[in-house]
């Protein structure tokens, strides 16, 4: 050791306090770059300059309020939009907000009527240059599929935001407002653009196509098992976009007319599977079939039998898997070139199924444009 290497105390000690401020300094005023704050609205933006934010609102948990038939009991949707803003301090800081009343269901009442009418608005707005970011609140039990589903369907680049929660606005602790504030803080951010339709919750900012529920009731439910989330978001810090999401579409496909998707149902795989299902699901006019199969979407012999018959009269067969995470592959233990068949990727069932409906609704038959649609850039 040479007689440098430690120092007296007193010089240490005068080292020390002169480097604190220092760093504190460097810290301060380091540039940050995609997560610099200043092009976030505040508190000193004047209302003159805040960005159109339009929140549409359609129930949820997140609208969702006690009921006295037992502890912990509640029922989604029983608020307004306008209610729901009305209890989020700041919330006017952030944006130019208005609030319109698609629906007031649970999400898992969610349907076409309420996408269509959903997309279409959305559409409308961003059309009449009404809005320049647009927050749907939504339960949680579909908020994927409806992102998915929008994420298609609805062209431009303004963002999107969904959001929810998993406590009901009476509870203590209730998460509604709170992903509400940063739903709308991420709506209002010119970085959000071009990202497709993104969800908000618990501080995190994730991709359409990636996100998912995994938790049936915690907070921390919401997460994107392939790829993570493609930010952060939070109060005090603001939002920190770390990636692009996967697969953003923002449109590709034409709402159909009226306000319909075609039926495609979901088979569920397991041990000692029969045909039986997906003969219930032929004999009841689906147009196409997901299987949630177990693995790399593997499913028994009668099962695959069964779905190759319906490839064969003209069904849409689309492989996926009930795993959470992984690729679905073409051709490896199912011959899928064979059978007619098509592999989700990394697409759940339920949004296979939705896209699996966007495709049989645009008339697209051909077998090597419906994999390409179901293939993501990564
Ligand atoms: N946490 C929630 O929002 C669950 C509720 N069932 C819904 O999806 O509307």
């Amino acid at each position: 050791m040479t007689k440098h290497a430690v120092s007296p105390p007193g010089r240490q000690r005068r080292t020390f306090m002169l480097a604190v401020p220092l760093v504190a300094f460097a810290l301060c005023s380091w540039p940050i770059g995609e997560t610099a704050r200043a092009a976030e609205p505040g508190k000193d933006t004047p209302v003159a300059n805040l960005p159109r934010i339009l929140v549409l609102a359609t129930g949820g948990t997140i609208a969702g309020q006690a009921d006295p038939r037992a502890t912990g009991a509640y029922k989604s949707g029983q608020i307004t939009g306008e209610q729901l803003m009305q209890s989020v301090p700041g919330l006017d800081k952030l944006a130019k907000l208005n609030a319109e009343q698609i629906s007031s269901i649970g999400s898992q009442d969610m349907n076409d009527k309420v996408w269509f009418a959903l997309a279409r608005r959305i559409q409308d707005a961003f059309d009449k240059n009404e809005a320049d970011g647009v927050v749907i609140t939504h339960g949680t039990d579909t908020l994927e599929e409806t992102a998915f589903f929008l994420d298609n369907v609805v062209r431009g680049d303004k963002p999107v935001v969904i959001v929810g929660s998993m406590r009901p606005a009476t509870a203590i602790s209730a998460d509604g407002p709170g992903n509400l504030y940063e739903a709308v803080q991420v709506a209002a951010d010119p970085r959000s653009r071009g990202r497709g339709v993104i969800a908000v919750l618990n501080d995190k900012i994730q991709g359409a196509r990636s996100v998912t529920k995994t938790n049936t009731t915690s907070i921390e439910t919401f997460s994107s098992p392939n790829d993570g989330p493609i930010g952060y978001v939070d109060t005090a810090g603001g939002i920190r976009f770390m990636t692009q999401a996967a697969g953003v579409k923002r449109a590709t496909y034409q709402l159909p007319a009226g306000d319909q998707l075609p039926r495609v149902a979901i088979v569920y795989s397991h041990a000692n599977m029969d045909a039986v299902p997906i003969e219930d699901a032929i004999s009841h006019g689906a147009k196409g079939i997901v299987l949630a199969g177990v693995g790399d979407g593997n499913t028994s012999k009668p099962a695959l039998d069964a779905l190759e018959a319906a490839a064969k009269q003209g069904i849409l067969v689309v492989r996926s898997t009930r795993v959470r995470s992984g690729f679905v592959t073409r051709n490896v233990e199912v011959d899928d070139d064979k059978n007619g068949f098509v592999v989700s990727e990394d697409l759940n069932p339920q949004k296979a199924r939705v896209l699996a409906q966007l495709l049989i609704a645009s008339g697209v038959t051909v077998p090597a444009e419906l994999q390409r649609a179901f293939t993501a850039t990564w």
